[in-house]
């Protein structure tokens, strides 16, 4: 099946997000596909927070005059963004805008609040919803309309050098969190003409579809002192002299959910890292005629053993047990555990990994530590074949040829990489491949221009 298809599908029959809101690039995140969210967001909240970052939440509206301030911000933003003209039947005096991201309200309040320099670093993020009059092909949870989780984070600082550390922070943090979830990524440089506007440079994480179509899935940008000029964001410095603070966002969004489902699914269905997966144990309870009472008393028995540890749920639906592993196996539950007679008397217990599809007995006595090494295990394989995919799909060039890029990047697609050459770096090299430089990059040791077919 192809891809595109295969993801739309997978969407409404794990009962993670309904497309039929009635407004395009506009979805409902359901009870499942919630949860998956949670979880995962959990995940760069708390690396956000063990970095000395705070959660903050800033307005929705932004007045058209505040949004306008910095030149280069705004125009990158006009065509995209969805204004507020109304209260009721009263004509607003001042358009509003509904947030695209959130720089311009968040540097005016900084301004308010930094006077001298230890009212500095600000390290602050929230994750809200963002709106973007996206023109390119809206897709679900990849290019939205209203972005449902975006998670920003501003940062201000009272010399360049901390601001280019933050970046590295930043970057690190992203490392983390997508090791975390088993993502492949590949760190560039977005060349001058793509970066963020008013930013001085922007470092973007790509990874690869399954299609081959590279997706970004964060962004970090070094601001300098572009916003705080603006807003004024001025600080007394320890000389006592004045300076405008040096400063950086980066951000992700719903693409991190799109990219678990993409990267780990299979033909079956979802494959959840254990992390984030609303259930990690289904236990079925294998019913037979005058048994169900021992192997519903067996079930409660593990469930109980394992609640406290693991997210755990009993399938005790009165459908055939294939129905029931059917539906899990598409949910991608990690770990299932059968329950059967033969089982209870042999003191056995039967686990199915969704991962490599096997089946495998142990000794019911091993129950909790065999859940726990195989979950684990189930993670380092997931990621390690995740990465496996990913590095195939890299094709490493010696030269720029045009026709040879072309020709991979519509047969293979992936990322191609050219060693880096400053005199080739520029947009018409972009015409020439007719695809997109994802910037410059560091790869096994060597500089190279990144090219693909993107998202
Ligand atoms: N229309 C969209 N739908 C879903 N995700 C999006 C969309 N537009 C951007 N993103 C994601 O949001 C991330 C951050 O967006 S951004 O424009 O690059 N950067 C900012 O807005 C900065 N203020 C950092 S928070 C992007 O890296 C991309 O992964």
């Amino acid at each position: 099946m192809e891809f595109s298809e295969w993801y739309s599908d997978i969407l409404e029959k794990a009962e993670i997000y309904d497309v039929r809101y009635p407004i395009k690039g506009c979805g409902v995140y359901l009870p499942y596909g919630f949860k998956i969210r949670r979880y995962t967001f959990e995940i760069i909240r708390n690396l956000l927070d063990e970095s000395g970052h705070d959660e903050a939440l800033f307005p929705m509206l932004i007045p058209e005059d505040l949004l306008a301030k910095e030149a280069e911000h705004i125009k990158g933003f006009e065509d995209e963004v969805y204004w507020v003209t109304h209260g009721g039947k009263t004509q607003l005096d001042v358009k509003l805008a509904l947030r695209p991201t959130s720089e311009t309200p968040i540097y005016y309040m900084m301004k308010l609040w930094v006077k001298v320099h230890t009212d500095l670093p600000i390290k602050i993020y929230q994750i809200v919803n963002t709106f973007r009059y996206e023109t390119k092909h809206t897709r679900p949870l990849i290019r939205l309309r209203e972005i449902m989780t975006f998670k920003e984070a501003h940062t201000a600082h009272s010399t360049k050098e901390e601001a280019e550390n933050q970046v590295k922070e930043a970057i690190s943090i992203y490392k983390k969190f997508f090791d975390t979830l088993g993502i492949p990524y590949l760190i560039s440089k977005r060349p001058e003409w793509d970066k963020f506007p008013g930013a001085e440079y922007t470092m973007a994480f790509d990874t690869i579809f399954p299609d081959g179509r590279t997706m970004q899935i964060a962004t970090v940008h070094n601001l300098g002192q572009n916003f705080s000029k603006t807003f004024e964001i001025i600080f007394e410095t320890p000389t006592g002299d004045k300076d405008y603070a040096y400063q950086t966002c980066y951000g992700i969004s719903d693409r991190v959910i799109a990219s678990i489902i993409a990267i780990h699914g299979d033909e079956k269905g979802l494959i959840l890292p254990p992390i984030v997966a609303p259930i990690q144990v289904v236990i079925v309870p294998l019913i037979f005629k005058g048994k169900e009472d021992i192997v519903m008393e067996k079930a409660k028995e593990i469930y109980e053993k394992l609640k406290g540890k693991f997210r755990v749920h009993i399938d005790d639906r009165d459908i055939r047990p294939g129905r029931k592993f059917n539906d899990w196996e598409i949910k991608g539950v990690p770990l299932r555990i059968e329950v059967g007679p033969k089982d209870i008397e042999n003191k056995k217990i039967t686990l199915f990994r969704r991962d490599t599809m096997e089946k495998f007995q142990v000794d019911e006595t091993q129950l909790m530590e065999v859940v726990e090494k195989t979950l684990n295990n189930i993670m380092e394989n997931i990621k390690n074949r995740a990465w496996e995919k990913f590095e195939n799909f890299i094709t490493i060039l010696e030269d720029i040829n045009p026709d040879e890029i072309k020709n991979i990047l519509s047969e293979k697609r992936g990322v191609i990489l050219v060693p880096f050459k400053e005199e080739i770096y520029n947009e018409e090299l972009e015409e020439k491949v007719e695809a997109t430089i994802l910037g410059e990059t560091e790869y096994k040791g060597n500089k190279y221009i990144a090219i693909a077919k993107t998202y």
